[in-house]
């Protein structure tokens, strides 16, 4: 293991009707509060009115911002930073999912900077200071509500990048599977890979003895490939939504990442291409990664432990195999799984040909190599982007 310093300050709140804890959680911000919200499925689902009940029963005086688009832009959270100083806001509550709150993160530092909310972003600043603000999570997929990333797209100089601060993490988050229910069937699915795809990122890590992380890793995900199925048969079942949120919120809480740094290469790569092509995050990500993994194991990086994940999660037998087709074995079922599940495989289902592959490879590798266990340059990043097509 590498040292390592742990902090999550995030209280959750976890379970059916919890949203009524808002009464405890907000006034100890102020009374004048921003609500955040999507394109309107809250609307539709009843959350919104279960929420605004709430607020006027905790005397808040309440604002609004709708309509943040899914990949949430910089100038969404700019018009929500000039809402604040405008109305004097004191807390922020998102309700939605991953989109709604990486745009509340940004619009909380925004607020008190003087400068374009998209320095913050690129870091070309740094926040020192930030409203606070809570969640009501109402889709399983990114683990924002429990951690300080977001992720934030400029559309005029097609730019998605990540960004954090540790002012970035929310003071609350309310997680109610019930507000999951009436999630759509693909967006379920898309939520699958995205808390999936977030454990292969820090799975995949150089630093040695990490027993502990290993085994919490492929639990984590053992247990979402032995839900996840049920789900799609009965997606009203609140145990299965309940513990599909849960792994998602823990998939990516840094619980797992404990004494090393996961490679994070994959979803630099699927930022450049849903940066020029808006495609949904996860879509992005069901096709990229198993492309990713096997263009590491065909060049030799590291192809044990492609084949540990295959052994201890997709219970590939290594028994006759080399640990390369072990590896490969393994990928296999991913694909098939992800494919069962009705992801997306291939770039061309989402009418992507090679037009812009060599763009979005500099994109994604302007900075460098991409990734930390996999080192790639813009090259390999473009044979993977090939591969995917
Ligand atoms: N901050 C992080 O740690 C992190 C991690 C991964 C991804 N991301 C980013 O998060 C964004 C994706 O977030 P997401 O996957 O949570 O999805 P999302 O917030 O974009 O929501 C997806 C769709 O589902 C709908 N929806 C949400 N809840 C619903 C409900 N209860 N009923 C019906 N419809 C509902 C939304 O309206 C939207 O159309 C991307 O921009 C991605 O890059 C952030």
């Amino acid at each position: 293991m590498n040292p390592f310093t742990f902090q999550n300050p995030v209280k959750l709140i976890f379970g059916r009707g919890q949203v009524e804890k808002l009464k405890e959680e907000l006034p100890r911000y102020g009374s004048k509060v921003l609500l955040v919200y999507g394109g309107g499925s809250i609307k539709r689902n009843g959350v919104y009115d279960d929420v605004t009940r709430v607020l006027r029963e905790a005397g808040m005086e309440i604002h609004e911002l709708s309509g943040v688009e899914p990949n949430p832009r910089v100038t969404t959270s700019a018009k929500g930073a000039e809402i604040c100083r405008e109305k004097g806001i004191d807390i922020l509550l998102a309700v939605g999912g991953g989109s709604v709150i990486d745009c509340t993160k940004l619009i909380a530092s925004a607020a008190k900077y003087d400068g374009e909310a998209w320095d913050l972003v690129t870091g070309k600043a740094r926040a020192t200071e930030a409203l606070p603000f809570g969640t009501v999570l109402t889709i399983a997929a990114t683990g924002s509500e429990m951690n300080a990333g977001s992720v934030i797209t400029n559309v005029e100089t097609q730019e998605k990048y990540g960004w954090g601060s540790p002012l970035s993490f929310p003071k609350f988050s309310i997680l109610d599977p019930a507000y999951t229910a009436s999630v759509p069937e693909d967006q379920t699915v898309y939520g699958i890979v995205d808390m999936m795809s977030h454990i292969f990122e820090q799975y995949f890590n150089n630093a040695e003895n990490t027993p502990v992380q290993d085994e919490m890793c492929e639990g984590v995900l053992r247990a979402i490939i032995r839900t996840a199925p049920e789900l799609m048969k009965d997606p009203g079942n609140l145990e299965l939504r309940e513990t599909i949120m849960y792994a998602g919120t823990m998939a990516l809480n840094k619980f797992l990442e404990m004494g090393y740094q996961g490679d994070w290469g994959t979803h630099g790569i699927e930022h450049a291409v849903s940066a020029v092509y808006d495609i949904p995050h996860a879509g992005g990500l069901a096709i990229l990664f198993p492309e990713w993994m096997e263009f590491n194991v065909r060049k030799g990086t590291r192809p044990e432990r492609f084949a540990q994940l295959a052994v201890n999660v997709f219970g590939v037998d290594a028994e006759g195999r080399s640990t390369e087709e072990t590896a490969l074995e393994g990928i296999g079922k991913l694909r098939e799984f992800w494919s069962m599940l009705g992801a997306p495989a291939r770039l061309a289902d989402y009418k992507i040909d090679d037009e812009h592959i060599r763009l979005i490879a500099e994109k994604a590798s302007g900075g460098g190599p991409v990734g930390r266990f996999a080192k790639l340059d813009t090259g390999e990043v473009e044979a993977i982007l090939r591969n995917s097509l």
